[in-house]
């Protein structure tokens, strides 16, 4: 990671301060070493792992080899002799730990909007059986969108009623006639982590099912699916697992729903006999039942390959220091960044931005001054792997992430006004958090 010391002299006390405990923060690091399993460009800091991960080093040789080997010499015999019928109950395995899950409940394949809409289908017509009064769906309102939209038309097709609520509230609403919940386990504009233990067990008290949508928190944070009885869960792999652009999603399926799983895609995939090529279907027995058709095994294989990186390193040891990181970034934005009255402005993270934020205050260059706040919780069990900081005037927060990217430092934006800086612990150094602050300083102008 480059770092940019010139600016450092002994009467910049805050910078030396941050810098060298930045320094003492990566030496006491006991996952610094699992940053050599990544390509990483020394040039840039990356901090979107949030969006796309980051390319380990097995990838290349194993889709190389996938592609050489069991493609171009063993062709069809690999679906048996390369194992590239199971692969995606195989790379389910090694993903069930990492999210609580005990064997025989994660498959991969598909995108996650394919696999919200098989859980959310689901779990509406386990709770249809159970009672045929339950005829609600709901998701957070704060939800990723495709969760939104597939629910929109789980609904309709199930003759349900769809109703969006603050994740906060589901506990309160949740009731005798809700069939199912789709949430969010982290919000992806914020970077707020929802309760899941909670929700979960209002959701099964009040006689529902609970679908989470695990995107932002599968690798970054230890989920306890099983420990907190959550029915189903979906998930990318290619933010915090690393598997790359479109790798397959995963789902999970509770041990004792999987026999009640009535898939709404039942593809051949998830048929108990697939080569009977019967045309009567009979659903496989275990996670296989979550399948759909032929799985993208260049993809999964990438997968599985990405997933090696975490031999040696545990879930709880990447979040101790995913929360050391996002703080560590906090502390140097205040030290570095002009920061925005919590009070001046009403820029909402998902609304528009009123009139009266949109000017700014006239900077020492004459410029419109920009300044930020974060939105992400402080407190630790509300926090995901991410620091999303409102920019404000927000009009500006695009321009000040393309200078951020010229200048070296990935992160995001999303509008109306939202940088993103996401945390992964497996290759995210102290350093890389100081100087990503130390540079958005630059870009904005220095703390007032
Ligand atoms: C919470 C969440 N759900 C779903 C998705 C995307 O779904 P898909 O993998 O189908 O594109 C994303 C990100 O793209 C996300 O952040
Ligand atoms: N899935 C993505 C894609 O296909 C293209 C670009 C970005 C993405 C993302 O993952 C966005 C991400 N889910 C978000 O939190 O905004």
């Amino acid at each position: 990671m480059p770092t940019d010391n010139t600016r450092n002299t002994p009467t910049d006390k805050p910078r030396n301060t941050l810098a060298n405990e930045s320094e003492h923060l990566d030496r006491a690091d006991q996952l610094a070493h699992v940053r050599e399993r990544f390509v990483l460009d020394p040039a840039t800091v990356y901090l979107d792992g949030n969006s796309l991960g980051a390319l380990p080093h097995a990838v290349g040789e194993r889709v190389a080899r996938t592609v050489a080997h069991e493609w171009g010499e063993l062709g069809i015999r690999s679906w048996t002799e390369s194992g590239w019928w199971a692969a995606p109950e195989r790379v389910g395995e090694l993903i069930a730990p990492l999210v609580g899950a005990d064997q025989g409940q994660v498959v991969v394949g598909d995108s996650t909007s394919v696999n919200v809409f098989k859980a959310v289908v689901g779990a509406i017509r386990i709770a249809r059986q159970d009672s045929a009064a339950r005829t609600e769906l709901l998701v957070d309102e704060a939800t990723f969108p495709t969760d939104g939209y597939i629910a929109e038309s789980a609904a309709r097709l199930t003759g349900c009623t769809l109703r969006q609520v603050p994740a906060a509230a589901v506990p309160g609403t949740a009731g005798p006639t809700t069939a199912a919940v789709l949430m969010n386990h982290v919000d992806y504009r914020t970077g707020e982590l929802n309760d899941l233990p909670g929700i979960t067990a209002a959701v099964r008290e009040a006689g529902a099912r609970s679908v989470w949508d695990l995107c932002h928190s599968a690798g970054a944070l230890p989920v306890g699916l099983d420990a907190h009885g959550v029915d189903f869960a979906v998930g990318c792999t290619y933010k915090f697992l690393n598997g790359g652009p479109g790798s397959p999603a995963f789902l999970y399926l509770r041990r004792d729903l999987q026999d009640r799983f009535d898939s709404p895609l039942p593809g051949w995939h998830s048929h108990a006999d697939p080569f009977a090529m019967a045309p009567a279907y009979e659903p496989a027995s275990g996670a296989t039942r979550g399948r759909v058709g032929t799985p993208e095994i260049l993809s999964t294989v990438a997968l599985e390959a990405a997933l090696s990186v975490w031999e040696g390193v545990s879930i709880e040891a990447v979040r101790t220091k995913s929360l050391a990181l996002s703080d560590h970034f906090l502390r140097c934005v205040r030290t570095y960044v002009p920061e925005a009255s919590p009070h001046g402005a009403e820029a909402s993270p998902h609304g528009a931005v009123s009139p009266h934020s949109a000017a700014g205050t006239p900077s020492r260059a004459g410029e419109t001054a920009v300044s930020v706040r974060s939105l992400t919780p402080e407190e630790h069990a509300r926090r995901g792997s991410q620091i999303s900081l409102l920019c404000e005037p927000a009009e500006r927060a695009g321009a000040v992430m393309e200078a951020l990217t010229a200048r070296g430092v990935i992160g995001d934006f999303r509008r109306p006004g939202v940088l993103r800086f996401g945390f992964t612990p497996l290759y995210t150094s102290f350093e890389d958090a100081e100087h990503a602050a130390r540079v958005l300083g630059e870009v904005t102008g220095g703390p007032r």
